[in-house]
């Protein structure tokens, strides 16, 4: 069973595919409840309020998957979670509108005075000259960040009649051109608009991007909005500019230190505030849930995830493609990393025939997992397995080649130490299964299953008879045997497999055997 920790407050009708998930248990308790025993838990979903450090993780060492119930992963170490393998997802687009559509309201709301209003009236005063507002109509609204939110925010204030000036290296002439916006520098966006809102995410680039130096290239009386992340505008500078009167008011959603307690800017009157609400609706919090529910249930049936942070997308149909190959790359890097004990400088990879027509990067990976399982503590999977070579000193290199020796496709791997190295060569055959065809130099064919040991030898008669006597005198059924040499009389290979491996005792008796030149176990 596996256990899914819902950390934070998660809309519960979202939760439902994992409610209904067989193999998971669903646990709704908060991180520090000294209930949760975090080393048991597979899956940690959460939205903002639970912050998940290298320490948190460190706890976890079960931990295969984490899930943002929202969009910013802010409050995720995704560097530390990719080290250790662990997926990151979240719910990139369940809130757009929600955020889009609260940016709108307190846009207007700024503009319009609008909460000013509302408690000066319940203080039962009527003052119907202290809140002449501003109309939208024709100002110029800044955009820093034109992703789903600054885009859908494009589209509301174009309706209002608004000119829409933008800001984002990332963003295209061309998708400039068809949202109907005018794009430009940082600088421009500064100096032509009347009212500035950020939504790009909160990275070591945007940290502190509204600060003193960019808000004095403002024109006087602009206004600023922050319903993206704390910090994106550095606070005191803000305030600054309020209090000396350059800024004419700012609606803020979204704070450095959440809540804020006291806080610079609550003197003043032209500055509204809400509590990080962009995503508060009903709509956005089952949408986010539910997506997010989805993708946990699907990791763990060994589906493709679809929105995550730190593996690339695939679909459906792409993924059942690949599946036979992902295996057969994974069982390739098993058998090279127990047939070559020593420590391996190189990994190359080449790719023939059909399999060249698919994602091999993919498959590069599951080489380097399968590879990596056994010889090192972290789980190396499609996350961290470039990284984890990386770490390793490891140089990794794929290629494509036209030579499919024979085969619809081949994926032939060979890894290098200083002195020494071994190739291993599989084929997965249609309707038939994965095949290893190439062992360091001798030509074979077996199923790459179950507990084998590979046997180097030379080609004498007997030593194929010696072996099979001692394993029945020990009672051992020899499931499979496969052998393979490069000429009569010379080296040989054979490659048995066992219903259970053989243990310790059995290997040696078979080590000692004249002309066995060395024995592996192969367990995949
Ligand atoms: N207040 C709230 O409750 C919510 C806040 N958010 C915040 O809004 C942010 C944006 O959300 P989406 O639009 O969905 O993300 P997105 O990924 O679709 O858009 C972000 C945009 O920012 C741009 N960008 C990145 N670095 C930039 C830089 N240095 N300068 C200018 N542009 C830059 C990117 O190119 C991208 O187009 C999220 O990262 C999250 O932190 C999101 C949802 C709810
Ligand atoms: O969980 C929430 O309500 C916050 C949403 C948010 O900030 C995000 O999705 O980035």
């Amino acid at each position: 069973m596996f256990q899914i920790l819902v950390a934070d407050a998660i809309n519960e009708e979202g939760l439902s595919p994992l409610l209904d998930f067989n193999e998971g248990t669903l646990i709704q308790k908060k991180i520090n409840d000294p209930e949760v025993e975090l080393e048991k838990i597979d899956a940690l979903l959460v939205r903002s309020a639970t912050t998940v450090t290298e320490d948190l993780l460190e706890k976890m060492p079960q931990l295969k998957i984490i899930a943002r119930a929202g969009v910013g992963v802010d409050n995720i170490d995704v560097n530390a979670a990719t080290k250790r393998g662990i997926i990151v997802v979240n719910a990139p687009d369940g809130n757009t509108i929600s955020t889009a559509e609260h940016t709108f309201a307190m846009m207007a709301s700024l503009m319009r005075n609008i909460p000013q209003a509302h408690q000066s009236v319940k203080n039962l005063e009527w003052k119907r000259n202290a809140f002449i507002g501003t109309e939208l109509y024709g100002k110029t609204l800044g955009i820093v960040g034109m992703g789903r939110i600054g885009s859908e925010l494009a589209k509301r204030a174009k309706v209002f009649g608004m000119n829409v000036k933008v800001y984002d290296p990332f963003l295209t002439k061309e998708r400039a051109l068809k949202l109907g916006v005018s794009h430009g520098s940082l600088e421009e966006v500064l100096a032509e608009a009347d009212i500035i809102t950020v939504h790009t995410p909160l990275t070591p680039e945007t940290k502190g991007l509204i600060n003193e130096e960019t808000l004095s290239q403002t024109k006087k009386g602009v206004y600023f909005l922050n319903c993206a992340r704390g910090g994106i505008i550095d606070e005191l500078a803000l305030a600054k500019f309020v209090g000396n009167g350059h800024v004419a008011g700012a609606a803020i959603d979204v704070f450095e230190v959440e809540p804020p307690g006291e806080h610079p800017l609550f003197k003043y009157d032209n500055v509204i505030v809400t509590p990080h609400l962009g995503a508060s609706t009903k709509e956005a919090q089952l949408n986010v849930a539910t997506q997010v529910a989805k993708e946990v249930r699907m990791y763990f049936e060994g589906k493709p995830v679809q929105n995550s942070i730190n593996l690339p997308a695939m679909s459906k149909d792409i993924f059942e493609k690949i599946k036979p190959f992902h295996q057969l790359s994974k069982q390739i890097g098993s058998i090279l990393s127990q047939c070559m004990k020593q420590g391996v400088n190189e990994i190359s990879i080449t790719y023939s025939g059909t399999v060249t027509d698919l994602e091999t990067s993919y498959l590069t990976k599951a080489v380097l997992s399968g590879f990596f399982k056994n010889r090192i503590d972290v789980n190396v999977n499609e996350v961290n397995a470039l990284l984890a070579a990386k770490e390793r000193g490891i140089t990794v290199g794929e290629k494509i080649s036209t030579n499919t020796f024979g085969y619809a496709n081949s994926i032939t791997v060979t890894a290098k130490a200083e002195n020494h190295q071994f190739t291993v060569r599989g084929t997965f055959i249609d309707h038939y299964g994965p095949r290893i065809v190439y062992l360091n130099d001798f030509v074979i064919d077996f199923l790459p299953e179950g507990n084998m040991v590979y046997i180097q030898h030379m080609d004498r008669p007997g030593v194929v008879g010696r072996v099979g006597k001692i394993l029945g005198d020990q009672e051992v059924n020899i499931a499979t045997m496969q052998v393979g040499r490069k000429q009569a009389g010379g080296e040989a290979i054979m490659v048995l497999s066992f219903d259970k491996p053989l243990d310790d005792k059995q290997m040696a008796t078979l080590a000692a055997l004249e002309d066995i030149v060395s024995i592996n176990r192969i367990n995949l």
